[in-house]
């Protein structure tokens, strides 16, 4: 009887029957639930496959805090969750964007201040389940600090927060789920002039300078515009508990659900589509015998 049980995948497996692999006790296992008549060859690597989901809103809405709230909601699990953040991926400024920014005189808020570039190349990374380097940004000296990258490796849900991360449409496409963190705009001006003085040395002239020449307009310009693309909007953002024990319960079965791959010959059924407008449905996959119930596939 083959036991359902992750192993660290061997090197030859049968070709047929390679998404098996995660739910077998050894090769020897392996061998009997063929018969002993599969031919055997050598199979591709296999790695996990990670679930980006996309976190936006205004700023101080609360982004951060509902991802932290989804990890802990999901508690106890073998599966690896992380946040990464697009503050991550402010683009380094020249000396004179430095003394603007010093100033609160510079853009932030704006599309054009993030690497889009780099973003785009790290969540590709990720969503190839390659080790990533993930770096660090300053808030104080509003630079990236060099040396003090994060590597993410083997995650199985990614959740990628930020003002501006469903404003471009390739990046807005890696999202497997999108999510838009609504709250009052007063709440979160509150909320912004409180953590810029007490985490990111600013004073308050500065803050609400920058806030209504630059933040409000943005916002209203290009933050708010992505909203159309979430597939689920938070009002009230972590206080609203009722929306995130329900996203949470989405994740859970989500993790719990095969997970195709367009490259995969197993995936045909795959409805996932990397057009961004679309939800991405967990996806079953039949292939004769070898069902898996894991979130593994092929590179
Ligand atoms: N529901 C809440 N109630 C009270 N304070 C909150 C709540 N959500 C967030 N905050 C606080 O507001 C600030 C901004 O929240 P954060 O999650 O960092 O927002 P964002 O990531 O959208 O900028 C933080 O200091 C955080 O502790
Ligand atoms: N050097 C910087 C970089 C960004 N900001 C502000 O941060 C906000 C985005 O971060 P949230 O955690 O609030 O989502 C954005 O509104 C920028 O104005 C900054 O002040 N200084």
């Amino acid at each position: 009887m083959v036991q359902r049980k992750s192993v660290v995948p061997p090197d030859y497996l049968p070709l047929s029957c390679r998404f098996a692999m995660e739910f077998v006790e050894d090769v020897s296992d392996l061998r009997d639930f063929l018969g002993n008549t599969a031919v055997m060859r050598k199979a591709p690597q296999f790695r996990r496959d990670p679930y980006l989901i996309g976190v936006a809103g205004g700023t101080a809405s609360g982004k951060t805090t509902v991802c932290q709230e989804i990890i802990s909601l999901l508690g106890d699990t073998n599966k690896r969750v992380v946040i990464i953040s697009q503050d991550s991926f402010y683009r380094n400024l020249t000396d004179n964007e430095l003394k603007l920014a010093k100033e609160g005189n510079y853009n932030f808020d704006h599309p054009n201040a993030f690497d889009d570039k780099l973003f785009k190349e790290v969540l590709l990374e990720l969503k190839e389940g390659r080790p990533t380097k993930i770096p660090h940004y300053d808030f104080v000296t509003h630079s990236r600090i060099p040396g003090k990258e994060e590597i993410i490796d083997n995650a199985d849900v990614v959740l990628i927060e930020g003002i501006l991360v469903f404003y471009d449409p390739e990046i807005r496409s890696l999202f497997d789920m999108r999510l838009f963190v609504d709250t009052d705009s007063d709440i979160r001006l509150a909320r912004r002039v409180q953590r810029d003085l007490e985490e990111r040395g600013r004073n308050i002239a500065q803050v609400l300078h920058q806030y209504t020449t630059f933040v409000k307009p943005a916002f209203d310009e290009f933050c708010f515009q992505t909203k159309k693309f979430a597939d689920l909007i938070i009002p009230r953002g972590a206080e609203n508990i009722i929306a995130i024990e329900l996203l949470v319960q989405r994740i859970q079965e989500i993790l719990r659900t095969p997970r195709s791959s367009s490259t995969s010959s197993l995936a045909s059924n795959s409805s996932e589509k990397l057009n961004g407008e679309e939800n991405n449905k967990p996806t079953r996959f039949a292939a004769g015998d070898c069902q898996t119930n894991g979130f593994v596939r092929p590179h």
